[in-house]
C-alpha cells in the first residue's frame, strides 16, 4: 500500500512552548492507528498539528507525498484531512441533514451512506444540532467529517462521556469506517481495549514523544506490555 502520511522529526506546541518532540510516524493508505497515552501526553496536540492549528517548530508532515507542514488548516482540509475534535464542532442551529450537506465534498461517502451507517441520524434528520443527545452529536460529527470524503480521518476521543450502548454503536460504525470503507484514520482514545481490536497499529505517547509503536494485534497479544503502558 502507498504511504498516506509521513511525519519526520516533528516538534510542535503552542507558541514558544514545545509539547511534541521529534515525532517520526508513517501510515499507509487504508490503515488505522490508535494514538494512546495518559492525560497531557500530547495526543490532541499531535492531531491538531496534523490539522495545522498548533505552532510548528521543526520537522515535516507529508500527506500522500506532499509537504503540508506550512499549509493553513483549510488548505490541509481541502487536501483530504478530516477532523473530529474533542468538542465535536457541529452546527448547533442547523438540522442534522443540513450539517451533513453544508460542507460535504463529492466522493463515495454520500448522505445515503451516512444515514446507512448511522440510522439514528436519519430518524433525526430534521432535528437541530442542539436538540441531539451527546451520542447523537458525536455520530453527527463523525458523519459530517466523512461527508468531506477525507483521505485521512482524525478522531479525538470519540467515545468520551458517552453511555455504554452509544459507545458500542459508535465502535461498530468506526469498525465499518476503517475496515469496510477502508478509510485511513488516527483515533485518540482513553479506552485502549475498546479501540485496539479495530485498529491496525498503535502508538503510545509520553511527554510529547513516541515511546511505543507496534501493530495493535501484537499489543493485544501482550497484556503485560499493554498494562505497563496504561499504568504509566
Ligand atoms: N492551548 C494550549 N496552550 C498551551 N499549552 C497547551 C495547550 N493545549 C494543551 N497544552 C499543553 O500541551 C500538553 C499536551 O496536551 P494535550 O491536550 O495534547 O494532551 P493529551 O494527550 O491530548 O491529553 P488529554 O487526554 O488530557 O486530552 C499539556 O501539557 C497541555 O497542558
Amino acid at each position: 500500500m502507498p504511504e498516506l502520511l509521513r511525519i519526520e522529526g516533528l516538534s510542535a506546541g503552542y507558541r514558544e512552548a514545545r509539547v511534541l518532540f521529534n515525532i517520526e510516524l508513517a501510515l499507509e493508505e487504508g490503515k488505522s492507528l490508535a494514538l494512546l497515552g495518559r492525560n497531557g501526553a500530547g495526543k490532541t496536540t499531535l492531531l491538531d498539528t496534523i490539522v495545522g492549528t498548533t505552532t510548528y517548530h521543526s520537522g515535516a508532515i507529508f500527506l500522500a507525498g506532499r509537504d503540508i507542514s506550512r499549509l493553513r488548516p483549510e488548505q490541509r482540509a481541502a487536501l483530504g484531512i478530516g477532523w473530529v475534535p474533542q468538542e465535536r464542532n457541529i452546527f448547533r442551529s442547523l438540522t442534522v441533514e443540513e450539517n451533513l450537506t453544508a460542507t460535504a465534498r463529492p466522493g463515495p461517502f454520500t448522505l445515503a451512506r451516512a444515514f446507512g451507517m448511522f440510522p439514528r441520524l436519519q430518524e433525526r434528520r430534521r432535528n437541530l444540532g442542539n436538540q441531539l443527545s451527546g451520542g447523537e452529536q458525536q455520530m453527527l460529527a463523525v458523519a459530517r467529517a466523512l461527508m468531506l470524503n477525507p483521505k485521512l480521518l482524525l478522531l479525538d476521543e470519540p467515545l468520551e462521556g458517552l453511555a455504554p450502548i452509544i459507545v458500542d454503536e459508535l465502535l461498530a460504525a468506526m469498525r465499518r469506517i476503517v475496515t469496510d470503507e477502508g478509510i485511513s484514520a488516527i483515533i485518540v482514545e482513553q479506552k485502549a481495549r475498546k479501540i485496539l481490536p479495530l485498529t491496525d497499529e498503535v502508538v503510545f505517547l509520553e511527554r510529547g514523544a513516541i515511546v511505543y509503536h507496534d501493530t495493535s494485534a501484537a499489543l493485544l497479544a501482550s497484556p503485560e506490555t499493554l498494562d505497563a503502558h496504561l499504568s504509566i
